[in-house]
Formats: C-alpha cells, sequence, structure tokens
C-alpha cells in the first residue's frame, strides 16, 4: 500500500492496550511503540486514566470515591480524552495507541460492584479502536508477577483480584467483540513482551501503512 501525501485527508490507526494488573500492558505498549517508529511511523503513546484535569481527579478520588461515581468520573475522562488529544492525533495521521481504554472501564469498576450493563452503557458512544487488545493470562502468572511489581491501586489489593480480574477482562472482551469491535486477545503467561509486541503488530489493519510509514 502506498503510503498518503501530506496534502490528502489522513486519519491515523488507534490501538488500545487492557488487561490485568501486572499483565504487562505498559512494557507491552512500550515495545510496540518502538518497533511502529523503527519502521518510520509517526507514533503517539497516551493512557488512561489520563493526565487532565479529570484523569487526575479520578486517579485522586479513587481510594475515597467508589461505584457509580468513580465510574462515571473514569468514563468522563475518556470522552474528554478521546476530544482533545485522541482524535486531533488521529487526523494528523498519527499512529495512537492507549494504554488502558474502553475495557478497564467495563472492567475495573466490577471491583466495587457495578453492574456490568451500567458500565457499558456509561462507555459505548466512546470512539471504537482500529484494533482492540485485551491480554489474557493464566491468573497464578499475574498475581505473581503483580506481586514482584507491587499493587497500584486498591483494586489489586482484593485477595483473589487477579483471577477476578482475568475473568472480566474474558467478559469485557466477548461483549466488545459481540458489538462489532476488532478485538485481539493476547495471551501472555509465557510469551515474552517482545513477542507480544509482534504478534499485536500482525494484527494490526494495514491502513498503520498510511501513519507516516515508510514501508
Ligand atoms: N511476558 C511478560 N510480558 C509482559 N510483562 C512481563 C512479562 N514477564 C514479566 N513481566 C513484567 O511484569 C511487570 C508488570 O508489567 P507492567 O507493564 O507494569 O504491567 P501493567 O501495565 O499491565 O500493569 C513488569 O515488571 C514486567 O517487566
Ligand atoms: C481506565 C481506568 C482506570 N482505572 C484505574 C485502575 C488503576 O487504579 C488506575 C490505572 O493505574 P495504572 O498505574 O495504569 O495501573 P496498572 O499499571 O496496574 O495498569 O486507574 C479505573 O478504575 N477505571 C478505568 O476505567
Amino acid at each position: 500500500m502506498t503510503p498518503k501525501s501530506s496534502s490528502e485527508s489522513t486519519r491515523g490507526l488507534f490501538v488500545s492496550v487492557d488487561g490485568p494488573g501486572g499483565a504487562g500492558k505498559t512494557t507491552i505498549v512500550r515495545h510496540l511503540a518502538q518497533m511502529l517508529v523503527a519502521e518510520g511511523h509517526q507514533v503517539h503513546v497516551t493512557a488512561e486514566p489520563s493526565n487532565s484535569f479529570i484523569g487526575t481527579l479520578a486517579v485522586d478520588l479513587t481510594p475515597t470515591v467508589t461505584g457509580h461515581a468513580l465510574a462515571c468520573l473514569y468514563a468522563a475522562d475518556r470522552y474528554h480524552h478521546v476530544e482533545t488529544e485522541v482524535k486531533p492525533l488521529l487526523r494528523t495521521g498519527h499512529l495512537v495507541i492507549s494504554d488502558r481504554y474502553v475495557a478497564s472501564g467495563l472492567v475495573v469498576q466490577r471491583f466495587d460492584n457495578v453492574d456490568p450493563e451500567f458500565l457499558w452503557q456509561l462507555n459505548k458512544e466512546v470512539e471504537r479502536p482500529d484494533l482492540t487488545v485485551i491480554l489474557d493470562a493464566d491468573p497464578d502468572v499475574i498475581a505473581e508477577r503483580l506481586e514482584a511489581r507491587g499493587p497500584h491501586n486498591r483494586f489489586q489489593r482484593t485477595p483473589g483480584s487477579s483471577h477476578k480480574e482475568i475473568q472480566f477482562y474474558r467478559h469485557a472482551a466477548d461483549k466488545l467483540q459481540h458489538t462489532g469491535f476488532l478485538v485481539v486477545t493476547v495471551d501472555c503467561s509465557s510469551r515474552p513482551p517482545e513477542q507480544s509486541a509482534e504478534l499485536i503488530r500482525s494484527e494490526l489493519p494495514d491502513r498503520s501503512n498510511e501513519c507516516g510509514g515508510n514501508p
């Protein structure tokens, strides 16, 4: 596929990576971005919660606010993140990779017993990524990794959280797939992070060749 000239209208590519705490999202996103930059693509790595005022507020309130209120806050951050950061970069032809996105919104607040259907209704209008990556793994492997790295939030301190979280992500992956998202599940129990990144690279829609690349 030939790259578009800069005068043509461009629309980049949006990839999200979600999965249980300690699965390797941040590590794999870093490898994926390095690989794509080396190929000559214009890559922008972002994350949720975003570093906007809403994202910072969500993080600050996570220890003390629960349930529906927190779900709304994370969803508000998501819609704002898309409008102010993701979409403008897609319009300039970037390949945008988000470390956590809608699947996290369908999963994490379930630890506060929020109904999955409520979470879906809250999140269903968000921009659909061109590829939604869900990291999956053996729960015991993830629990060990999480313990070695240390929990990042109160949800990860719940006993058996990795086992529950993996089930919630599998459910979220099915929901997203059934509603038309392009979902790829990557088992990262024994695969090194570089190989997980290569696998994701191989699943990117062909349009990735247009993100400033030199194929
Ligand atoms: N196969 C693997 N894939 C991804 N990360 C791994 C793997 N094996 C060990 N790790 C380690 O697991 C830890 C958690 O990774 P991190 O990227 O912080 O996870 P997350 O962002 O999903 O919470 C890191 O120390 C990382 O080096
Ligand atoms: C995107 C999102 C994040 N969160 C929370 C989970 C974490 O506390 C935090 C993200 O922290 P982060 O440091 O990314 O966790 P990890 O490295 O384990 O992936 O935001 C939600 O509760 N709901 C959401 O929708």
